[in-house]
């Protein structure tokens, strides 16, 4: 199958600082891909460029082989493109079904298809028998799950998952990683993640996209990219894992 997803020669500088530089990678349809790195390795900068947050100073984006290079969000969202943030920000003193009904309007303007839309998704995430609690009050596990099922509801053909595993405790990892590899197996999902769980990484992906100082430094399987001398000495030696 093609990429679902092209990058080619992404460049965003900020104040002269290249956060990221001339990185190019594939997403193809139907992989989980993840994105890895130290701290400030130009990962999230990278998902911001895709998404429309900002454009970038050279380079070109593709979904499905069409141009999306500085679209705004909600452009990149309706060609089919969802993404969950680093920073979990749910409308606290709303509920966690609002929450998601308000992703689904994104690409669904009638309210019942939308609320409909809002719970199967739910019913998928395991989060049914919370949708009626205020999503401030939720757990961090729960709070993941309701941030990636609010990009979810939005119909994406690619996910964008900005560290959903970080700060949950191993079962919770576990769970999140079923669910994921779930989405991707029976729904045909394509998942490009930034992630430090490393064991989920290993776990997950199809193929291991790694950045340092805005560059990619290496590309392959799991297994080629855990071995790679130039990973372990900017990365995984630092890493517990
Ligand atoms: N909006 C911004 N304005 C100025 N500098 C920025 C901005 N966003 C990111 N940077 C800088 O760009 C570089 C890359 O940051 P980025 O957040 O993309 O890294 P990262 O790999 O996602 O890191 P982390 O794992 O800590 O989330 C950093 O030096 C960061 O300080």
């Amino acid at each position: 199958m093609g990429d679902l997803l092209e990058v080619h020669g992404l460049t965003k500088r900020f104040r002269g600082l290249k956060a990221v530089s001339e990185v190019g990678f594939a997403v193809p349809q139907g992989a989980i891909v993840a994105l890895i790195g130290p701290n400030g390795a130009g990962k999230t900068t990278t998902f911001n460029l895709i998404a429309g947050v900002f454009p970038p100073d050279e380079g070109e984006v593709r979904l499905a082989g069409r141009p999306i290079t500085g679209l705004r969000p909600n452009r990149i969202c309706a060609a089919g493109i969802g993404r969950t943030f680093q920073i979990v920000r749910p409308f606290a003193g709303l509920t966690v079904e609002q929450n998601v009904v308000i992703g689904a309007l994104a690409r669904e303007s009638r309210v019942d298809a939308a609320r409909a839309q809002a719970h199967a998704v739910l019913e998928r995430l395991g989060l049914a028998d919370q949708a009626g609690r205020m999503a401030g009050s939720l757990t961090l596990p729960d709070r993941k799950r309701l941030e990636v099922a609010r990009a979810l509801a939005t119909r994406p053909t690619l996910l964008l998952l900005d560290e959903v595993l970080a700060g949950l405790r191993p079962t919770e990892v576990d769970r999140m990683v079923e669910v994921l590899r779930d989405l991707n197996r029976r729904d045909g999902l394509t998942i490009l993640l930034i992630e430090h769980v490393m064991r989920a990484v290993m776990a997950l992906s199809d193929r291991v996209v790694v950045l340092d100082h805005g560059e990619r430094i290496a590309e392959g399987t799991p297994a080629e990219v855990v071995a790679d001398p130039r990973v372990i000495a900017s990365y995984l030696g630092s890493e517990a894992f």
